[in-house]
């Protein structure tokens, strides 16, 4: 049933209306001393403080009825049994069963069995590069989840990076990033990694084919040793020129394949025992979402946050801010990862939705965000609910820079709530805006794949209770198909059936 047409949604309605509209965070926690542990938890590798967000006990217990009535307990159970819940497609959604060990108690052993087998075979090929010293350079060359979640990751994980190599992400057609990258390179000491699902993407294809014009012309001669290609279209791969390629399935998005061979430029990145342990980490969130109560399941509890947020305090945005310079990338890669998941107008059944879906999703570092856009959070007309993450355990021996940082993260959540009205006008902070905190103890590979696989599970919630297929992406299509109608245009100057916009454009873009 349309979550909208539920009983759960209707008595949201009425509460938000009664109560939730006026609900101040300040007297919550003045009425009760309990809050802070009502609304936060523990789950595999960090914990999350919801108390500052703008709900009471009654708000979630309509939200755990709302995701009962839309049935996303049967919808989590048929993703773990394999089903084809991805419909559009006709595929199954089984990401969480690249993180699965060996062992794994599944209906799904033969696809596990060929994980596995895979995942070994990329983890061996890993270590010889990893050992192989005339190697200098790992080029990853592939867009959207072949791209965001791997140059993340390795830019999460630094520390566990071992010294020797250096990684580049080229993703844009735009050829100054590659040119850009090129120009340091020397063919003999580089490894180009084509990292696309389909081996079709525009924008890879042709910095691959660029990337392997430049090795020839620059002396290179092994394409078998400078090349490997990571896809699930192995055919075209080898058609491309290279032998050596990592498979993984239709079965996997995009947006969630950094856990397959994907992650390559991870484990050359952190090593074998690296990546395991990244996968672990997923896969301990994996277990926790599909076995713990819905009431004391994290995932599912930020899920139904966003919805009430979304739905019926109308946010149409969410902010991000990690406090660590090293998960800079993590607001880009979960922009793909929520948006391209849940940015969707119609349900499953391909029947216009009657409410609001993903919000916009953005950030970008504390404290640097502090110092640009923080003033509409505090003082702006929107409310946008932010979310912090803060690591306990700092690894470098600066003195005084990790206080500083963690005192400015926690002050920020406080002024957020607390506000300042006795001081008026142009100094009265509002106060009552929402925030979560996430507080990891160490940024280490289980660390960071538990967040992953907890936002992946979060994105679902949301998306199983709007009743959309979170994991198609059909809005991506119409801009490739026209790109490729207006490229030879902008070589002819034919205009002829654009709109007018185009075509003025476009005559002022052609070459001279
Ligand atoms: O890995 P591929 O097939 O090159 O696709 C790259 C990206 O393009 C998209 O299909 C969107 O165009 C994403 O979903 C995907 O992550």
């Amino acid at each position: 049933m349309s979550c909208d047409r539920t009983s759960a949604w209707r008595q949201l309605q009425d509460h938000y209306d009664n109560a939730g509209s006026n609900f101040d965070v300040r007297r919550a926690f003045a009425a009760d001393a309990g809050r802070f542990e009502r609304f936060s938890q523990s789950a595999p590798h960090l914990f999350a403080d919801l108390s500052k967000n703008l709900i009471d006990a009654q708000s979630e217990d309509l939200l755990l009825a709302l995701a009962r009535e839309t049935g996303l307990e049967a919808h989590r159970a048929a993703m773990f049994a394999g089903e084809h819940i991805n419909n559009t497609e006709d595929r199954a959604v089984m990401h969480w069963l690249l993180r699965a060990p060996a062992d794994a108690d599944t209906p799904r052993r033969a696809e596990l069995a060929q994980v596995h087998e895979t995942l070994d075979a990329m983890l061996a090929y890993a270590e010889a590069v990893r050992g192989d010293h005339t190697i200098t350079d790992v080029v990853n060359i592939g867009i959207g989840g072949s791209d965001l979640g791997p140059q993340m990751a390795v830019l999460a994980l630094g520390d566990f990076v071992a010294p020797g190599k250096r990684f580049h992400f080229v993703s844009n057609v735009d050829g100054h990033e590659l040119a850009g990258v090129l120009k340091g390179l020397a063919p003999e000491h580089t490894l180009f990694l084509i990292a696309s699902k389909t081996f079709t993407t525009a924008e890879t294809m042709t910095n691959a084919q660029s990337a392997k014009r430049w090795f020839a012309q620059s002396g290179g001669t092994d394409i078998a040793r400078h090349f490997a290609a990571l896809t699930t279209n192995v055919e075209a791969a080898h058609a491309f020129g290279i032998d050596k390629t990592f498979g993984f399935w239709d079965w996997v998005g995009g947006r969630y394949s950094l856990w397959s061979a994907i992650g390559l430029p991870i484990a050359l990145a952190i090593g074998a025992e690296g990546f395991r342990a990244f996968l672990a980490g997923a896969h301990a969130m994996d277990e926790h979402f599909r076995t713990a109560p819905l009431a004391q399941n994290l995932p599912v509890r930020l899920g139904l946050l966003d919805v009430w947020y979304r739905n019926f305090h109308g946010f149409t945005t969410r902010s991000i801010a990690p406090y660590h310079s090293a998960l800079k990338r993590v607001p880009a890669y979960l922009q793909q990862l929520e948006m391209e998941s849940n940015g969707k107008q119609v349900g499953a059944n391909g029947k216009p939705l009657a409410f609001g879906t993903s919000p916009v999703l953005w950030g970008e570092p504390g404290t640097n965000g502090q110092h640009a856009y923080f003033q509409m959070l505090h003082q702006g007309t929107d409310v946008t609910p932010l979310e912090f993450v803060a690591v306990r355990d700092a690894t470098h021996q600066l003195e005084g820079h990790h206080t500083k940082l963690l005192a400015n993260a926690l002050a920020q959540a406080q002024a957020l709530m607390v506000g300042q009205a006795d001081a008026g006008g142009h100094k009265n902070f509002p106060g009552n805006r929402p925030s979560t905190f996430f507080v990891f103890e160490k940024l280490t590979p289980e660390v960071l794949g538990a967040f992953l696989a907890l936002y992946e599970h979060r994105v679902f919630t949301s998306g199983a209770v709007w009743g959309i297929n979170s994991f198609d992406q059909w809005g991506v299509e119409l801009g490739k198909v026209l790109a490729r109608d207006i490229e030879p245009r902008l070589a002819s100057g034919d205009v002829a059936g654009l709109d007018g916009s185009t075509a003025g454009l476009l005559e002022r873009l052609r070459p001279r």
